[in-house]
C-alpha cells in the first residue's frame, strides 16, 4: 500500500553535501589520501565540487603518486578545494559555504578566503597539528570565515552501481 504522509528519514543538509563531499573524493587516485570538496550556496544549492588530483592533461598513469624523493606528487597535485573552486563557471562565490572531507590547507584557505566563501564544514582534520593547518587556521580566523567540524550521524548511506 502507498503511504499518504511525508517521510521522516530523508537525510539532512548537512548530511546530503558531506554525502556529496565523500563520494567525489572517491574519483581521487591518490593512493594515501583522498579528498572531496562541495560548494554550496547560503540557500542550500550546490555550486561545484572537486577532488584532489592532477591537473588537466597530465596523466594519473604518468605523473607520481609518491609523498618522497626529489619528484612527488605533492609539486603536481591540486587541492581538491582549489579544483572545487576552480571548477566553478558561474561568477561569484561570496557568501558560499564549502563541505571538505579534509580541514583545508594554508594554500587553500587563501583561495577560500579571496573567493568569498564564508564558512567551511569539515569532517576530518588529521593534519591539525602541522604548520599548514595551523597558518590555515590563523588566516581564515582574521578573514572572518566560520569553521565547523562536521557532526557524523552514524546513518549508513548505501548506494548500488
Ligand atoms: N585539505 C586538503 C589536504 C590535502 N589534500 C590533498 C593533497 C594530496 O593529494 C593529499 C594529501 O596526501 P598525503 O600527504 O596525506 O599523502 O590530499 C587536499 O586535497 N585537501
Ligand atoms: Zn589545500
Amino acid at each position: 500500500m502507498s503511504q499518504t504522509t511525508k517521510r521522516l528519514d530523508a537525510i539532512s543538509w548537512d548530511e546530503y553535501f558531506m554525502g556529496v563531499a565523500m563520494l567525489s573524493a572517491l574519483r581521487s587516485k591518490d593512493p594515501n589520501t583522498q579528498v572531496g570538496a562541495c560548494i554550496v550556496s547560503s540557500d542550500n544549492k550546490i555550486l561545484s565540487m572537486g577532488y584532489n588530483g592532477f591537473p588537466l592533461g597530465c596523466s594519473d598513469d604518468e605523473y607520481p603518486w609518491n609523498r618522497e624523493g626529489e619528484d612527488n606528487k605533492y609539486f603536481y597535485s591540486t587541492h581538491s578545494e582549489l579544483n572545487a573552486i576552480l571548477n566553478y563557471r558561474g561568477g561569484s562565490l561570496e557568501g558560499a559555504k564549502i563541505y571538505v572531507t579534509l580541514f583545508p590547507c594554508n594554500e587553500c584557505a587563501k583561495a577560500i578566503i579571496q573567493s568569498g566563501i564564508k564558512e567551511i564544514i569539515y569532517d576530518d582534520d588529521k593534519y591539525k597539528h602541522t604548520q599548514t593547518v595551523i597558518a590555515s587556521k590563523r588566516m581564515l580566523k582574521s578573514a572572518g570565515v566560520k569553521t565547523r567540524r562536521y557532526r557524523r550521524t552514524g546513518r549508513n548511506v548505501e548506494v548500488h552501481m
